[in-house]
């Protein structure tokens, strides 16, 4: 089999609009993140209308949407991995800033460069680019009516100064639309809300929502390879107008579909304080697998599924057996993960019950804390009755802290020894199962670190009932803990417990699933 070279990033220069998502598809093969896609104004022959004229501008603008929501919803069926980026042209004397993302190959449908840099399609490329590697890609049947032609001028933006809201988590193709439609629309400038803080509260797995920096960021990148030029005032917001209601000229508002009555309710606000009303554009919601594309299933999408991260705080030396460290929150279905590895055939090391075993009656761990804590700490056996030791320590932060800094060391011991039992018993996979395993700086001693969770109100209602604790008791448990995104950020897998067991179980399928690939590289 030929051996295909593969780029991360690339830009596909095409004759026409014939073929095209066929071209895409061939280009693909060499060009593993990022295709970036010039496309010229549209052709349409049988039109002779004159693009100066704003209504007409307006029709040719909604119809190109409408083309390029067409397109998205392909692209999203057919290469749903491929980050596809479509570039309108330049408006002339617009700095050609660099793109996001460096182009490694030209993918072209004119047989040789010299033809290809004298395209109208090239030149939307040609100095945002650097040096590049060329493929010849041919394409059978071009009709000379859909070539693009040197005169399609694109004339962007029928308004001046567009805004847009979203969440804009986890960019996908309708939110490509929905940018892509601001940066046509205005001429001027776009100012962008992006929810932040109580506008995300009720969102599923908002634990995993990205930072609001990082989706600023992103937004930003993006806007800027579609239109570089284009004045952008990127903003947090956290109430559904944000600056839409109070900036006096902004002229036209983009919304989706599912957005339009939050679009209503900005002009009427508007209304009431004698502002003058946004042009309102509806963009159409592109389809994902269950219906409509969502960055709620985006963040679905993340559940059991292996992702980088810094490998400092892992360990270094790589040896058998393979530790997965399992974390998370109390109540956040740990234990029950862990039983399910156990049947699937990993070694657990229950770092709760070797905590209870590291101050049995007798040890050195015993009598420290009898000494910090006093003997009122002592049932009527002579043992440490855990339960007057947590309600003592899970209401005094510090009183933790002296707990945790005696007994950790101790447990830490016992998790090497069980370590070391399960190197001698030929284990390949050892679980070590720790609550508080971050707090305790323990990720120096995993290969790859696991994080299981639910949000935080069904973390107290579950306690509540577990343990028949107040709200309140419960609460100050969940606190004494690292919240749940924090932990998630240092994560390799997340996994939440907040449905059924099944649907936890699928996500540590497949987590585990792809383990076996980590651990034969070792
Ligand atoms: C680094 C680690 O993760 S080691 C494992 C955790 N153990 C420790 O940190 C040792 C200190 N803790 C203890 O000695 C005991 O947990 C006590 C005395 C506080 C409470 O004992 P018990 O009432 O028997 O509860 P148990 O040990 O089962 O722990 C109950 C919950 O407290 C939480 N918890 C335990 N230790 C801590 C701690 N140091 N800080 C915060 N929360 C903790 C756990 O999340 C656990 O929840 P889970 O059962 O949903 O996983």
């Amino acid at each position: 089999m030929a051996f295909v070279q593969h780029y991360r990033c690339g830009a596909v220069v095409l004759q026409s609009t014939v073929n095209l998502i066929q071209q895409v598809i061939k280009a693909a093969d060499f060009i593993s993140d990022t295709l970036y896609l010039p496309l010229p104004l549209l052709p349409n022959p049988s039109s002779d209308i004159a693009t100066n004229h704003k209504d007409t501008l307006l029709e040719r603008q909604t119809s190109y949407i409408e083309y390029l929501s067409n397109l998205f919803h392909d692209f999203r069926q057919i290469i749903p991995k491929l980050d596809i980026r479509v570039l309108v042209p330049i408006l002339p004397g617009t700095c050609p800033a660099p793109l996001s993302r460096p182009i490694e190959v030209i993918v072209s449908s004119y047989p040789d460069i010299s033809q290809t840099e004298a395209s109208p399609t090239y030149r939307i490329l040609s100095e945002r680019i650097l040096s590049h590697k060329y493929i010849f890609l041919p394409e059978t049947t071009i009709s000379k009516t859909y070539l693009f032609q040197e005169t399609d001028i694109w004339h962007v933006g029928c308004h001046k100064h567009a805004v847009v809201g979203g969440t804009f988590d986890h960019l996908h193709q309708g939110h490509y639309l929905l940018l892509a439609a601001t940066a046509l629309y205005s001429s001027s400038s776009c100012l962008v809300g992006v929810s932040s803080g109580p506008l995300l509260k009720d969102k599923v797995l908002r634990e995993l929502v990205e930072p609001l920096e990082q989706r600023c960021i992103k937004v930003k990148e993006l806007l800027q390879d579609m239109r570089p030029g284009l004045k952008l005032d990127i903003v947090s917001i956290t109430d559904p107008y944000g600056p839409s209601i109070t900036e006096t000229e902004l002229d036209c508002l983009i919304v989706s579909e599912e957005t339009l009555k939050a679009g209503e309710a900005v002009n009427r606000k508007r209304l009431e304080s004698g502002m003058s009303q946004l042009y309102i554009h509806k963009i159409p919601i592109i389809a994902g697998t269950n219906n409509k594309l969502s960055s709620t299933q985006q963040r679905n999408n993340i559940l059991g599924i292996y992702r980088e991260q810094p490998p400092t705080q892992k360990r270094k030396q790589k040896c058998m057996p393979y530790v997965i460290g399992l974390t998370g929150g109390t109540c956040s279905g740990k234990t029950s993960i862990a039983t399910y590895l156990g049947s699937k055939g990993a070694y657990i090391i229950n770092c709760d019950r070797l905590g209870h075993e590291s101050y049995k009656s007798g040890t050195p761990t015993f009598h420290r804390l009898v000494e910090s804590f006093g003997t009122s700490l002592l049932d009527h056996n002579g043992s440490i009755d855990r339960k007057s030791l947590a309600n003592i320590v899970f209401s005094d932060a510090d009183k933790l802290n002296l707990l945790n800094q005696i007994v950790w060391p101790a447990i830490a011991d016992l998790m090497q020894e069980c370590i070391t039992e399960a190197l001698r018993e030929g284990v390949k996979v050892c679980v070590v199962d720790a609550a508080v395993m971050l707090e305790a700086g323990w990720e120096d001693n995993v290969d790859e670190l696991w994080v299981a969770f639910v949000p935080e109100n069904h973390g107290i209602e579950r306690l509540m009932q577990r343990n028949g604790l107040s709200e309140e008791t419960a609460r100050d448990r969940i606190s004494s803990q690292m919240n749940n995104e924090e932990k998630i950020a240092r994560a390799n897998v997340v996994i939440c417990s907040l449905w059924e067991q099944e649907i936890t179980n699928k996500q540590v399928d497949c987590a585990w699933d792809s383990l076996f690939e980590r651990i034969i590289k070792l």
